[in-house]
């Protein structure tokens, strides 16, 4: 894409910004700068120090060295405004009362807050971005896209045109959709055109170049490339992050085994009579856009979430309604979409994550693994799937995001699983670790693992996957496979009818 390459008045400068956690230099000597109407994307492996450079610009850390410039040459002060990945939303409150939280005329006798002018802005606001949706209706049953967008009109309440701001957006798009990325895009691009500088981080290359002017690469705390957009492509990003080109998963034709899950007229809260079968080798995708069920499948298999009908059978037995211990036992393993909440203890270190999960077959109920196998263990799998910094005695919450998601994998990768259960199995990990995680889940089904695999992200399942189901509205509407497996097939399936 061609964009407008005359200078810019700079907004933001950074200088030689330097940031150590004991030994482990996250920030080195990194210097940027954000220009108004620009968007400049900061991209990098696992543990370059992308995080870091946000919550240094939040103010969350100090600087070890190095300085934050936000008075411009016009002797304005830059308004720096945050969008974390968690959006920072209260669900259960609708678009008018999120926006104005903290600045509400009143409350009502239920709690609720008043106030038309507020629903008017609040309309406004949304409109200005070229969306236009109930701004009553509680955020949690708004789409991801929808709710970005809540977001981002919040951090940008109040801005008229003639303030210097710039919008910093921690990995977006994270768990969006085909069509919701290019709805979050537009709005992006909207927002920049009307002067604001937007800095943002994100794994998914495809979307800086659709969305970015600038492109900044950091390795290991340091800055190793800046390149317009237009003067690269996806290949040199990749290049430019990972150091090397990564190489793409050359999957053989599975000769799939027995059947391994069997599941038959399920139905959950979203789910509605899904049956499937997924056999030994198999790598079976789970595709649809949120709320499609999609989200809800692997847990009800697992035993984490409830399911009102139907049957589940694994390896020939008939699981009970949320036994995990019964799954567990059975050789199912659950990689789940939120980490954070339900795939890890953060303030367990990493080694005592890796051996949260007994293995029946090697050890002893009564047995405590002894803590210098347990090392070694750790070490094996952080050497297998890539974690940095080799700390396996680090508390896991000091782990970037990326090799977080490293060790939850490796969690149940080292039970040899029957059945592998992933959500999301590569969110937030850079694009050399994602090439690694996809060898690793082949190489588990070549073993004769069979996975079952829910992900967002439509390039992903067809990479890796053996045959993809698609769900709209909680059921199976289409299943992919052979020649019609492909990216664009499967976005084209997901959307409702
Ligand atoms: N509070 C902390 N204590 C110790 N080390 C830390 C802390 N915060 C970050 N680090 C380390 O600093 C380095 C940079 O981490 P950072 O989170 O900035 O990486 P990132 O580029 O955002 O990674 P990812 O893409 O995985 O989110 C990593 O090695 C990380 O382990």
């Amino acid at each position: 894409m061609s964009r407008d390459r005359s200078p810019r008045r700079t907004l933001v400068r950074v200088r030689e910004l330097t940031k150590s956690f004991g030994p482990t230099t996250a920030l080195d000597h990194v210097s940027l700068t954000v220009g108004a109407g620009e968007v400049l994307a900061v991209v990098g492996h696992n543990g370059s120090g992308k995080s870091t450079l946000v919550k240094l610009l939040a103010g969350f850390h100090a600087p070890d060295g190095g300085v934050i410039e936000t008075r411009t040459r016009d002797g304005a002060t830059t308004d720096l405004r945050f969008i974390h990945q968690d959006l920072g939303l209260v669900g259960t409150l609708s678009t008018v009362e999120n926006l104005s939280l903290g600045t509400a005329r009143g409350l009502g006798v239920l709690g609720r807050l008043r106030g038309a002018d507020e629903r008017r802005e609040a309309d406004e606001l949304i409109r200005r971005f070229g969306v236009d949706f109930d701004v009553d209706r509680p955020v949690e049953e708004l789409s991801p896209a929808e709710r970005t967008i809540v977001a981002i009109a919040r951090a940008l309440k109040g801005w008229d045109e003639q303030q210097d701001v710039v919008v910093v957006l921690d990995e977006p798009t994270a768990s969006l959709h085909g069509a919701e990325v290019d709805r979050l895009m537009a709005v992006v691009r909207a927002v920049a055109e009307r002067g604001a500088g937007i800095l943002f981080i994100s794994h998914r290359l495809d979307e800086v170049l659709g969305m970015a002017d600038t492109v900044v690469a950091l390795r290991n705390g340091r800055v190793v490339g800046e390149v317009p957009c237009s003067d690269t492509d996806y290949a040199g990003l990749v290049e430019l992050v990972a150091g090397e080109a990564v190489e793409g998963l050359d999957r053989r034709a599975p000769v799939p085994g027995d059947v391994v899950l069997r599941v038959s007229d399920l139905e959950g809260d979203t789910i509605r009579n899904v049956s499937l079968e997924v056999r030994a080798g198999e790598i079976v995708g789970v595709a649809g856009i949120l709320g499609s069920g999609r989200d809800e499948l692997c847990a009800a298999i697992f035993g984490g979430r409830a399911y009102g009908r139907g049957s589940i059978e694994l390896a020939g037995r008939t699981l009970r309604p949320g036994d995990l211990r019964a799954a567990i036992r059975h050789g199912a393993a659950y990689v789940p979409g939120d980490r954070h909440k339900h795939g890890a203890v953060m303030s367990m270190t990493a080694s005592e994550n890796l051996a949260a999960v007994r293995i029946p077959r090697i050890e002893k109920p009564w047995a405590r693994v002894r803590s210098r196998d347990e090392d070694r263990e750790a070490r094996h799998w952080f050497t297998t799937c890539g974690v940095v910094p080799d700390r396996p005695r680090m508390e896991l919450s000091r782990f970037s995001g990326g090799n977080q998601q490293k060790v939850v994998i490796a969690k149940w990768l080292r039970t040899r699983p029957g059945l592998l259960l992933l959500e999301e199995p590569t969110q937030g990990v850079d694009i050399g670790a994602k090439s690694l995680i996809h060898r690793l889940v082949a190489g588990s089904a070549d073993e004769g693992t069979a996975v079952l695999v829910a992900s967002s992200e439509a390039k992903e399942l067809a990479e890796l996957c053996d045959r993809v189901l698609v769900l709209s509205e909680g059921e199976l509407v289409d299943e992919l496979a052979g020649t019609r497996l492909t990216e664009a097939a499967i976005l084209n399936a997901s959307v409702p009818s």
